[in-house]
């Protein structure tokens, strides 16, 4: 029986080169991120982010994370500057977060871990589909968004219909940006990442929404999806560069 990937000791991170050996390959994230090692590239532009909500389609348990998808044909919603070229077109959002505060971010600054990080992903559209562009070096583009609990006041309520991802994004867009891979299997190194800085903030009882979701199916034994993040790897000589000083 082959056994699915996940985050178990028997079936997580350290498995996952068994049957996806690329999880050792040049390019592989998350990394930590050192902010003194990272170069300040002038030639950087800011980030556009242009999201209709709209577009927005459904929300899915996929039994690594939960995802919110939007409508990808046409250019409704786009990432388009930063360090890449073209235009990329949103396709999903998706979280990973820990069992408790002091761990759950998929990338570290300077060894700190953050409750949760969220991924905004994009793909670039000179390839005809996602699909095709999840597996070329410069297919896909996500921007990484680090959680930070603060002892929080008022939450609001939002269907998904209609939801707008800006909501998600912090008030600074400065950012590093490296290339790197997707961060479960099939870990393909087709990312261009692009991390801000600055973190978001969600309330504990936000975080422990995340926490009461399920890894495991109805019927089966209640399994808690949390710690759904992946260490970061090795650098590989690769560098990261920073769009502020
Ligand atoms: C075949 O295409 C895939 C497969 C998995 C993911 C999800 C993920 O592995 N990638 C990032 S980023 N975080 C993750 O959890 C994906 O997202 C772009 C694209
Ligand atoms: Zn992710």
């Amino acid at each position: 029986v082959t056994m699915s990937w996940g985050y178990a000791a028997d079936n997580g991170p350290d498995k996952w080169a068994d049957n996806f050996p690329v999880a050792n390959g040049p390019r592989q994230s998350p990394i930590d991120i050192v902010p003194a090692e990272a170069s300040y590239d002038s030639g950087l532009k800011p980030l556009c982010l242009k999201y209709d909500p709209s577009t927005s389609l459904d929300i899915l348990n996929n039994g690594h994370s939960f995802q919110v998808t939007y409508v990808d044909d046409s250019d409704s919603s786009t990432l388009t500057d930063g360090p890449i070229s073209g235009v990329y077109r949103l396709k999903q959002f998706h979280f990973h977060w820990g069992s408790c505060d002091d761990q759950g971010s998929e990338h570290t600054v300077e060894g700190t871990k953050y409750p949760a990080e969220l991924h905004l992903v994009h793909w670039n559209t000179k390839y005809p589909s996602f699909a095709e562009a999840a597996s070329q070096p410069d297919g896909l583009a996500v921007v990484g968004v680090f959680l930070k609990v603060n002892i929080a006041d008022w939450g609001k309520q939002t269907s998904f219909a209609n939801f707008d991802p800006a909501t998600l994004l912090p008030g600074c867009l400065d950012y590093w940006t490296y290339d790197g891979s997707l961060t479960t299997p099939p870990l393909l190194e087709s990312v261009t990442w692009i991390v801000c800085k600055e973190p978001i903030s969600v309330s504990p009882g936000q975080m422990a929404k995340f926490r009461g979701l399920l890894f495991s199916c109805e019927g089966e034994a209640e399994c808690c999806m949390v710690d759904n993040y992946r260490p970061p790897q090795p650098l590989k000589g690769r560098s990261v560069r920073a769009s502020f000083q």
